[in-house]
């Protein structure tokens, strides 16, 4: 490899953020959300609001989607969330151009990371199912970390690692990622075509908004170096 083109890498370690940016799976999650409340005969809550939450880990999420019901309802709307979902998991798809966008940074030296609200288990298994294990060197899972906005997850990834905060991008389609890479003094990259709307999107602080995955990966090619 080239010494002076690895001297010229803004950042060594490309941060994840998994539901919404990797995997097309936000419509899936609201309708999981939807279904778990007519289930119990709650009212639901509609796209938007169903839509808001994804990233904050399942706990904050339906209690941020459904503030109406009492808290003890929450473990059995949770249960009820959980089946709906793991029926329709494995229909689930990467968006398009991720995988070779993913198999390309690796392959140019990144160190690559997942920062999610998902469960270690739900992560697991879709890496698995999915065939991306080999790609990624360190996950973090909310359920083992801590959840988004707070910095716990990038900060125990930049430990693993050893990479330092200002070396490290954050890639998110929601203002949860975006606010957590605020949190730990890292830069980020918003994606707009998952869970939140542009507009919102728009209003964190984030270097760049990019409408799909070619944009992405031209944006990377553009600013990964300096
Ligand atoms: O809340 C979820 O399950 C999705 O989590 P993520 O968007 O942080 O990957």
């Amino acid at each position: 490899m080239n010494v002076d083109k690895k001297l010229a890498r803004r950042y060594d370690l490309i941060v994840w953020d998994w539901d919404g940016t990797i995997m097309d799976s936000t419509p899936t999650i609201v309708q999981c959300i939807q279904q778990a409340c007519r289930d119990l005969g709650f009212k639901e809550p509609d796209d938007s609001l169903a839509s808001s939450v994804i990233g904050l880990g399942i706990h904050d999420s339906l209690r941020r989607a459904v503030p109406w019901i009492e808290p003890a309802h929450f473990s059995k709307l949770t249960e009820r969330f959980r089946y709906h979902y793991l029926a329709k998991d494995h229909e689930l798809h990467l968006f398009k151009g991720v995988r070779d966008l993913l198999e390309k940074l690796r392959a140019d030296g990144y160190l690559l990371g997942v920062a999610t609200g998902k469960s270690r288990v739900g992560l697991d298994r879709s890496l698995q199912h999915h065939q991306l294990e080999h790609l990624f060197h360190e996950t973090r899972t909310a359920d083992e970390s801590f959840s988004k906005p707070h910095p716990g997850m990038l900060l125990e990834l930049s430990d693993a690692l050893q990479v330092p905060m200002r070396r490290m991008l954050m890639i998110g389609d929601t203002t949860h990622d975006l606010d957590m890479a605020v949190n730990a003094g890292v830069d980020a990259v918003a994606v707009t075509y998952g869970a939140h709307p542009p507009d919102t999107l728009k209003e964190s602080t984030s270097l760049a908004h990019v409408d799909d995955v070619p944009q992405l990966a031209q944006w990377l090619d553009t600013n990964l170096v300096i």
